[in-house]
């Protein structure tokens, strides 16, 4: 749960997330190391006419993994077959979806950090030998069985690298980790999907709705509507800085993207703890959050911007986490933590 679901990297229902997707590598802004390695694997694989090695996609929501798998595909110019790790319930229903493929597939699961472990011993021979082991039957009279399958390619997606299994981790050849967006990149991404919704906007206005949209493509094109509402009702035909940042601020994004929730979690480490460190359990608590929330949707931004900091005995805020709240860091061996050598202290 987020305080402003406008904010929220994760997919809404009323997203136009099909609507804007880039279709080719070169239509897709930003993650330029990624692309260039991608081109390289699509390229080679073309060439030899083999499948392309596995590929692990993995960062925070809304960075475009799911964007980027379908984009491989028809770089590729293979099928695409998509499902995702809660839904694969049994070992059947995995070997049902390998032993439909054909040469050259792609197989897309999305939160493969949530696949069943039963399913997952079945996806190690078919990543690793491109084969299905079976067990027919029950009791003395089991056999197993091994099925050759088609070469195929398996993409993972994941937000949570952490929590895949090592065996499986290591059997993806391609790993590409997906990085937050700069504001030029985000820029690129605002512009053309006012472009293809048939909205009009201004340089500024595109600035100030990257400069807000927490680093995500997703938030940006989510943003992007919601002040086209805010132009259309004032009658403007154009979407400008003033009525992004007037439309941004009423929808309580601040300057940096943060809305009330970011605000409450940085105010606690602050008020409460002084600065920190302290630990996330005790921030959950204190927020009524799970912990899950606070470390794969707030904080990776909030850590982004260096506003906060990890260590090994907690969260700590750091000096422009403590400038961003308007507030000065405490007096003493704790505020000092961070500070750079002659910092001033205003009282
Ligand atoms: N590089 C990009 N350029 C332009 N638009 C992008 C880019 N990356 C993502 N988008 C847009 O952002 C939205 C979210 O992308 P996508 O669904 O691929 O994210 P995701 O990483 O799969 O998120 P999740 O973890 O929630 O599954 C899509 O609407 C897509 O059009
Ligand atoms: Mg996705």
């Amino acid at each position: 749960m987020t305080d402003n679901p406008i904010l929220t990297p994760d997919r809404q229902p009323e997203d136009a997330d099909t609507a804007l997707r880039p279709k080719t590598l070169s239509e897709f802004v930003g993650q330029a190391a990624a692309k260039d390695n991608l081109r390289v694997f699509i390229e080679s694989a073309k060439s030899r006419r083999e499948a392309m090695d596995h590929v692990l996609f993995f960062g925070p929501p809304g960075l475009g993994k799911t964007t980027l798998a379908q984009i491989v595909a028809r770089e590729l110019g293979v099928g695409f077959r998509a499902t995702s790790g809660p839904v694969i319930a049994k070992a059947g229903d995995l070997a049902a979806l390998l032993t439909n493929l054909e040469h050259g597939d792609v197989l897309f699961i999305d939160e493969i950090h949530r696949l069943n472990p039963v399913v997952e011993e079945v996806l190690y021979p078919a990543m690793e030998d491109r084969a299905l082991d079976l067990i027919i039957g029950e009791g003395p009279s089991a056999r197993s069985v091994r099925i050759d399958l088609p070469p195929f390619t398996l993409i993972g997606a994941t937000t949570r690298q952490g929590l895949l299994q090592t065996p499986l981790r290591d059997r993806f050849g391609i790993p590409v980790r997906l990085q937050f967006y700069s504001v030029p990149e985000l820029e690129s991404v605002v512009a053309r999907g006012a472009g293809l919704l048939g909205v009009g906007i201004d340089k500024g206005g595109a600035t100030e709705i990257a400069r807000r949209s927490r680093g995500t493509p997703r938030v940006a094109g989510r943003l992007m509507r919601r002040v086209r509402d805010f132009a259309h009702v004032a009658g403007s035909e154009i979407i400008t800085r003033a009525i992004a940042d007037d439309a941004l601020t009423r929808l309580e994004v601040d300057s940096l993207g943060l809305d009330a929730q970011d605000r409450r979690y940085l105010r606690m480490i602050a008020g409460i703890y002084k600065g920190g460190p302290v630990g996330v359990e005790t921030l959950a608590a204190g927020l009524s959050e799970p912990r899950d929330t606070i470390e794969e949707v707030i904080e990776p931004y909030l850590i982004q911007l260096g506003l906060v900091a990890r260590t090994a005995r907690g969260r700590c805020l750091n000096d422009p986490g403590w400038k961003h709240l308007g507030m000065a860091p405490p007096q003493g061996p704790q505020g000092g933590l961070f500070d750079s050598e002659g910092s001033d202290q205003p009282d």
